[in-house]
């Protein structure tokens, strides 16, 4: 295996590309085809598509809450709005039911989501927050989209459903409850999509706050961002132990993903809604997207769903 750059020779430069003031971004995927960071603003219904190059941003409106967006094999994306699995057509800006969960919970909506290496759309559910990590707790579950449509569901009682991601050989499921303070394992059968064996790997520390998106790098380690830590942790899921803490000039730090040429870039949304006047003064760029680079390590493509 390649080992990364010595600590002395990285130079990492951390910048905010794009000064958007999402009130709570979120779910940035990168669009090789298109060079572009797809995001969305979960409360503002809004999917987001940065183009790197002409540094122009476009956008869909949905009529619901929109947690996650992912890449569609053969175009388009998917995405979870409300408590619905869509699909997603930016050409005419619609969005499309393809299956509908959490039925009897009229106050839930999906939150964090990500394609899986078999190309299944897992995302998980929550209460509506009253604030930020102000809701009513154990309202969620974690579900998946298969090809075909139809709908599995894994376990509920979760909090608020977050980061995720399958680890390089596809025999581990990272995930995160994020009122748990933990970020945790499951054993992972790519045929079937079944988990099992949950376990924890890493526990966060207190500054490092709450535990949110999530992204595995080229080296099986693991990047968490912290909501209100102001930082994204790089973990090894081996041992448990934190590599690194990559701090940012905004607390309300939500999720993480790699892109731009190789995947050598990492992506970080970040959210505005919970701030008074004086963090945000003090705050500028929060709900903005930041790029950071020379990091001496890559990330993955993203896996696009398969139905
Ligand atoms: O981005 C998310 O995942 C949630 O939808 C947000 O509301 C915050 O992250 C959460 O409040 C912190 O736990
Ligand atoms: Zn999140």
């Amino acid at each position: 295996m390649q080992k990364s750059a010595p600590l002395t020779m990285s130079s990492i430069k951390i910048e905010c590309v794009l000064r958007e003031n999402c009130r709570c971004g979120e779910s940035p995927v990168w669009e090789e085809a298109s060079n572009s960071l797809l995001f969305v603003d979960i409360p503002a219904k809004k999917v987001c598509r940065w183009d790197s190059l002409s540094k122009r941003v476009q956008q869909v409106t949905v009529d619901a809450p929109v947690s996650s967006v992912a890449l569609r094999q053969g175009g388009g994306y998917v995405a979870t709005v409300g408590t619905k699995f869509c699909a997603l057509n930016w050409e005419d800006q619609s969005a499309v039911a393809l299956a509908t969960v959490d039925k009897d919970k009229k106050n839930n909506r999906f939150n964090d989501g990500k394609v899986d290496p078999a190309g299944r759309y897992f995302a998980g559910t929550m209460a509506e927050e009253t604030a930020p990590a102000v809701l009513e707790r154990h309202q969620g579950s974690l579900y998946s989209l298969f090809p075909d449509h139809h709908v599995e569901k894994y376990f509920d009682q979760v909090d608020i459903s977050n980061g995720l991601d399958w680890s390089l050989d596809h025999k581990i499921f990272y995930y995160i409850d994020s009122l748990s303070y933990s970020v945790d394992a499951f054993d992972y059968d790519l045929q079937t999509g079944k988990i099992s064996n949950r376990r924890s790997i890493y526990k966060l520390e207190k500054e490092e706050q709450i535990p949110d998106g999530m992204c595995i790098d080229a080296d099986g380690k693991l990047w968490v961002a912290c909501y209100n830590g102001g930082r994204v942790i790089h973990l090894d899921p081996e041992t448990g132990k934190r590599l690194q803490t990559l701090k940012l000039p905004v607390v309300k730090t939500t999720s993480c993903c790699f892109g731009g040429k190789d995947y050598s870039e990492m992506y970080v949304t970040c959210a505005r809604d919970g701030m008074d006047p004086k963090d945000l003064l003090q705050q500028p760029e929060a709900g903005g997207i930041f790029k950071i680079t020379g990091l001496g390590v890559k990330g993955i493509p993203p896996y696009p769903y398969a139905g």
